[in-house]
């Protein structure tokens, strides 16, 4: 929408072609005639107006003079002007910029009695005609008008449309600028409105008599009159922008000299006002005319302050330079000009001021939002990209974390790893598993099972026998063994006791990877049967039916070591191994022990296992030392053949080679017939007790790292506590005694209770459990000589605290005070939470109460699943420090039934 008004340059349009721009400020000039006054006193007029531009000093033109003769500006006029001349040629278009969107002011300037007012009311009230003459023209847009008005007396703001005359403050506001604080805004019904508001301005203004001026304006007047406008709703644009902008009349009060207006007394103190205010206004002014980044002190008058968008800011400026003509008032009219010449090279940069409405706002956002989803909707690539992308990125995170998880749980099992062989001077290049490992790999991409490239010299070139099941072990993630296996090194966990039955199943794992299925079931089903019987399933692996030949030999000697292990075949298969075989030769025989052990290899061992001997693998070098006496053994037991017993039975965990070993301890199954779950709490006591006395269970050694590193001669001095004999009863006696033994040492060592909690909750007697609490013994003796209990006694401490505070969680308050009664803790005492987590795990010696607690501690801690869990967690790490374990990590790997 474009209009032009009255012929002027100015257009209206609805702001959204309008752009900021710079402008100078529009200056014009304009005398008045010589009053009454000056005519009687005979002044000449020294300034004329030779053209539309340009006044001219006429008296003395030829004479040098510091000032110039002639002056140009926008427009100047003479004394027979008229200010609707001088409004339309110049001013309204500034005026009526109001109308679209742009902010103006119009100045008037000069000494006092030069026509400032004279010129300003008609300046306003012709501006004020136009804007409601046009606004009435317009069908298409609604428009607001407000009007306010100010003087600024004696440096005091003051609403002019208010009647208490109160002193007004200015505010900066951050996006209007400097505001008047409680200014009347008066919104303004018509043009007659407006001037009737006028005329109460006129009235309100502070006026004085001068000498020069009857009717002196003692103030400055600023006219504020804002027009908002936008756009008809019917007119179906509903753009929701506005126009809004302030056109700002400012009739300023003159410049005067006290000694011309023969000031005194108020007088003379509002001409100071306002001579200084307008020397402000001269050097803002001044220094907008310069340009250039230099201070323009808006500040330094309140005048300048409210003005200062108007001065050289976001508006379109007009002045009118006011000068009476009077040869009496030359050098105020000088000064005028000076003025009026610095003020035309000020620039401007006016904006069409649009205003969105929040509402207009919200429906702007939501037609975007609604093209936008339309463009998604029209563009399926891009949709299926997106939703590709994000389920892309889902799956890199959920495998991020599975990866950062794996690689806690090596890092942990590499830490420990490195621990132990550090503690055992266990050269690192000689770890069997780093051999094995290559193999399965190896095997693994040759798409063979592992123990089809298996090779026992591998393993006996380092004397380690075990490796062979080990290794089988380390595959079958099922087997309660796998970290036996995985931990074989010299060490005191070869003092770890093997369960007759775990080594049986681990035979006979060997077996099923070295053989098919159907044989497997055979060879299971041969182990219970008579020893001819295992000759047959021999010669059945044997490449199908080739009984003991050597080319089956050679090709596995894996099968040879495990299953040639009939009366005679021993021998016979031995001879004909290769060279490689024979050079390990004395350090395969731990391997054959480990068949020796096979519950196959002999029922006469079966017959003495009466008594039968406990224990596990020995080290390396015992083994190395003692192949001799172990051949011997081995010859003994194969040439025995006694009456079958029966599976459970029949194994021999080690065989005894030396003298002092040979004393090997045994225990007596007595009433083996009695199950340890019938019993009750004293008569397990009194078991216990008599295990004691039997010395089946010596006290165990203490826990020496530094032992380690000499395994060579420690391994000599094996605890009696290893050669338990076993049976399940037995098993679980002894058993409960170690567990007695762990809750005291745990006691002693200020273990954690969460460490406690799980290791009770996970290990409950069951055969395969007596690895973990041969360790978990060893470890705590230990612990118990070192010297860290202070500090593991204040983060036991800590961790009561942090229980005490779960309680409060975990637990509703009557579970709670059920807890205190139950507990015996008063309910009126105090800080009953700490005393309750104080009490956990503290009575060692009852085992109720350490079930109890148990059961606190898991549900605080929310264990919820233990079943699943495996037990090599607590692994055979001989670590001191594996009670500072990551809950977190065992919270997300334990299950808890
Ligand atoms: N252009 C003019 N034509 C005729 N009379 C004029 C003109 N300008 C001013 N006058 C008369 O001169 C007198 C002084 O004018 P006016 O009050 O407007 O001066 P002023 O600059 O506002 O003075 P002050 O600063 O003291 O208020 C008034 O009587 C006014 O009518």
């Amino acid at each position: 929408m474009m209009e032009s008004i009255s012929g002027d340059e100015f257009e209206i349009s609805d702001g959204q072609e309008s752009t900021a721009q710079d402008e100078k400020i529009f200056v014009a000039v304009r005398l008045r005639p010589l009053n009454g006054k000056e005519i009687a006193k005979g002044d000449a007029s020294d300034w004329e107006c030779v053209n539309a531009t340009t006044i001219i000093f006429k008296n003395n033109p030829s004479e040098r003079s510091m000032y110039p003769n002639a002056y140009t500006f926008d427009r100047v006029y003479g004394c027979d002007s008229s200010t609707k001349e001088l409004y339309e040629e110049g001013v309204k278009g500034i005026a009526l910029s109001v109308l679209n969107g742009i902010n103006s002011s119009i100045f008037a300037y000069g000494q006092t009695s030069s026509g400032k007012t004279y010129t300003m009311s008609g300046i306003t009230e012709y501006a004020i005609e136009d804007i409601y003459d046009y606004i009435s023209r317009q069908n298409d847009r609604e428009f607001a008008l407000k009007f306010s008005a100010i003087e600024i007396y004696n440096e005091c703001v003051r609403d002019l449309l208010s009647q208490d005359g109160a002193q007004l403050r200015l505010l900066d506001d951050p996006e209007k600028g400097v505001v008047v604080e409680k200014l009347t805004e008066a919104n303004l019904r018509d043009c007659n409105h407006l001037k009737e508001l006028i005329c109460v301005c006129e009235a309100e203004r502070q006026i004085g008599e001068t000498k020069l001026n009857e009717m002196s304006s003692r103030s400055h007047q600023i006219l504020r009159l804002t027009v908002e406008s936008s756009a008809c709703e019917y007119n179906g644009s509903e753009s929701g922008r506005s126009l809004a902008a302030t056109v700002n009349f400012v009739d300023l009060a003159g410049s005067e000299r006290a000694s011309q207006t023969l000031a005194a007394g108020t007088r003379l103190k509002e001409g100071c006002h306002i001579n200084r205010s307008l020397l402000t206004l001269g050097t803002v002014i001044r220094k907008l005319s310069k340009g250039g980044n230099s201070h323009v002190p808006y500040r330094n008058s309140k005048l300048t302050r409210i003005l200062q968008n108007s001065l050289g800011g976001n508006a379109r400026t007009a002045i009118v330079c006011t000068m009476s003509p009077a040869h009496s008032h030359v050098e105020q009219s000088r000064n005028t000009l000076l003025f009026a010449s610095c003020a035309k090279d000020v620039s401007t940069n006016a904006q069409v001021n649009v205003v969105i409405s929040d509402k207009a706002l919200v429906k702007q956002l939501q037609q975007e939002l609604a093209r936008l989803a339309n463009e998604l909707k029209v563009s399926p690539v891009l949709n299926d990209s997106a939703s590709l992308i994000r389920e892309m990125e889902l799956q890199i995170e959920k495998m991020g974390k599975e990866i950062e998880e794996l690689t806690q749980q090596r890092d942990l099992a590499e830490s420990r790893l490195d621990h132990l062989i550090r503690v055992t001077g266990t050269d690192p290049n000689s770890l069997p598993w780093r051999e094995t490992g290559d193999l399965y790999e190896k095997s693994s991409k040759d798409g063979h099972p592992a123990s089809d490239t298996y090779e026992g010299d591998s393993l006996n070139k380092y004397g380690l026998a075990d490796m062979e099941s080990s290794k089988i072990d380390f595959l079958d993630e099922n087997s309660p063994r796998n970290v036996l296996g995985q931990y074989n090194v010299p060490d005191p966990s070869q003092d770890i006791r093997i369960n007759p039955e775990d080594s049986y199943k681990d035979q006979s794992v060997e077996k099923t990877l070295s053989i098919d299925n159907n044989n497997i079931t055979e060879v299971s089903e041969d182990y219970s049967k008579e020893e001819d019987q295992n000759i047959e399933v021999t010669s059945s692996i044997g490449n199908n039916s080739t009984t003991n030949s050597e080319k089956s030999c050679k090709e596995d000697q894996n099968i040879e070591k495990k299953l040639c292990i009939g009366n005679n075949s021993i021998t016979t298969e031995e001879t004909r191994m290769d060279d490689t075989y024979e050079s390990s030769k004395e350090n395969t025989q731990d391997s054959q022990t480990t068949v020796e052990r096979s519950p196959c290899s002999s029922d006469s061992e079966i017959s003495d296992s009466e008594d039968i001997c406990l224990a596990r693998s020995k080290s390396c070098n015992e083994l190395t030392t003692n192949a001799s006496s172990e051949k011997e053994t081995i010859a003994d037991s194969t040439s025995n053949n006694g009456s079958e017993t029966g599976k459970q039975d029949s194994y021999i965990q080690t065989i005894p080679k030396s003298k002092s070993e040979a004393d090997v301890q045994t225990i007596t199954q007595q009433d083996s017939n009695t199950p340890l779950m019938n019993l009750d709490e004293k008569e397990i006591e009194q078991k216990i007790n008599s295990l004691d006395e039997q010395d089946v269970s010596s006290e165990l050694p203490s826990f020496d790292p530094e032992s380690l590193s000499s395994h060579d001669s420690g391994m000599k001095t094996e605890p009696k506590a290893n050669e338990f004999i076993d049976s399940e009863k037995d098993w679980s006696m002894v058993f409960e005694k170690q567990r007695r033994e762990i809750i005291k040492l745990w006691h002693e060592c200020n273990t954690p209770l969460i460490h406690r909690t799980y290791f009770f909750l996970l290990f409950k007697g069951d055969q395969s459990d007596s690895v973990y609490m041969e360790v978990e013994l060893r470890r705590l003796s230990f612990l118990k000589n070192t010297p860290s209990h202070a500090t593991s006694a204040r983060a036991l401490s800590r961790e009561r605290i942090m229980l005490s505070r779960k309680l409060l969680k975990k637990f509703s308050s009557t579970q709670r005070d059920d807890l205190f009664k139950k507990w015996g803790i008063p309910l009126d005492s105090r800080h009953r939470r700490v005393q309750l987590s104080g009490l956990l795990w503290t009575k060692t010696n009852d085992i109720d109460h350490i079930k109890e607690s148990a059961e606190i501690v898991a549900k605080l801690v929310g264990i919820v699943a233990l079943n699943q869990t495996p037990k090599e967690l607590f692994g055979l790490s001989f670590l001191p420090g594996t009670d500072q374990f990551k809950t977190s990590f065992y919270k997300g790997t334990l299950s808890f039934t």
